[in-house]
């Protein structure tokens, strides 16, 4: 299947934007509070892409964003959206994997690594929080509220200032969901406006985050390799994610990978060192689906450039020959963007 045309952003109309900005040299769309607002050029309609969650959240948005005219297939958890790809029941799977206040997302990034699924695309988006509440609700009337761990999280220092309990739920528009379906008038939900739309909820506070500037990453799967297009590659470069693996979390070993990426100039976009906590499974795709292997230490490394380009190459082969397990997640084109909605 032609997947290629999902990773040319097209110009979002001036009829859907409302704002349009620069942040650290990346284009910022925010989308107006559209039900199905997105922003990429029209791709296959018989896209499914598989998220964590129910109509109306954030990884909805961003595979919709992906892919405006895809069927969204709602899973319960990533790892069954994951599944689905692989055993056919979607095109693609959407996993958010980190975000500018909380990083890394470890917990969803490892899920990626006990999967063969390459990655094929990133999306950006700018996660905006609301306060949504049953009609009629007013702030003095909630005792709790409940949403996505990753959304609490980002929210903490206004929860405290409103005194709530907060309870976490698979996701956030599933909390909204909750809300409306069992009538809860003590509760609201952390969410997007979208999603007090699709249900029919009451947006209390806009902005609920700690901090403005809030963008989380997502990473899509396929079972299909995507070529970069070669516009993209020049127009906005292409970025490659791997992990590397050892036992022992010697300082000499990470040191030496390092050195490989900086005396070939190569550009590091991430750089996480985990060492310490439980072992992460890593599957070896050389050997085929069921050989998870485990790693006390692993290191998450995304740089600029193709898996394909010569140095790239010559990085991974003087890498390897160390003693570690390297294993590339794939190379796709890097999202000049960041999409959001209000
Ligand atoms: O719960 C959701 O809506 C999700 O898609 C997961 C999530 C939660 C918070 C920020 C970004 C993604």
């Amino acid at each position: 299947m032609a997947y290629a045309s999902l990773v040319k952003p097209i110009s979002p109309s001036p009829s859907n934007i409302f704002s349009k900005k620069h942040f650290q040299g990346k284009r910022v769309f925010l989308v107006f509070n559209s039900v199905n607002g997105s922003t990429h050029a029209t791709v296959p309609k018989t896209l499914r892409v598989a998220y964590q969650g129910v109509p109306g959240a954030y990884s909805e948005f961003a595979a919709k964003t992906a892919s405006p005219e895809c069927t969204p297939i709602p899973c319960r958890a990533i790892g069954d959206a994951i599944k689905a790809v692989e055993v056919g029941q979607a095109d693609l799977a959407v996993v958010p994997v980190e975000s500018t206040m909380e990083g890394t997302a470890l917990r969803n990034y490892d899920l990626l690594l006990q999967s063969d699924l390459p990655i094929v695309q990133e999306i950006n988006l700018f996660v905006h929080y609301c306060l949504l509440a049953m009609p009629g609700v007013s702030k003095g009337e909630l005792k709790r509220v409940i949403s996505h761990p990753m959304a609490l999280a980002h929210c903490g220092r206004a929860l405290a200032q409103l005194g709530l309990d907060h309870e976490p739920v698979e996701d956030t528009a599933g909390a909204v969901e909750l809300l409306r379906s069992n009538h809860m008038l003590d509760t609201a939900a952390i969410a997007s406006s979208r999603a007090g739309l699709i249900y029919g909820l009451d947006v209390l506070a806009h902005g609920v985050q700690d901090e403005s500037w809030n963008v989380t990453r997502f990473l899509i799967l396929s079972k299909n390799k995507l070529n970069v297009p070669n516009r993209d590659r020049f127009q906005f470069g292409v970025k490659t994610s791997m992990v590397v693996a050892h036992h022992t979390g010697s300082l000499s070993v990470l040191l030496k990978v390092l050195s490989s990426f900086s005396s070939r100039k190569m550009s590091l976009t991430k750089l996480e060192v985990k060492n310490s906590g439980p072992s992460v499974s890593i599957l070896d795709v050389e050997k085929g689906r069921g050989s998870l292997k485990e790693f006390p230490c692993v290191l998450y490394v995304d740089f600029e450039g193709s898996i394909d380009d010569m140095e790239v190459k010559d990085a991974i082969s003087e890498i390897s020959e160390f003693p570690v397990f390297v294993r590339i997640l794939g190379s796709y084109s890097a999202d000049p963007n960041i999409y959001g909605l209000h």
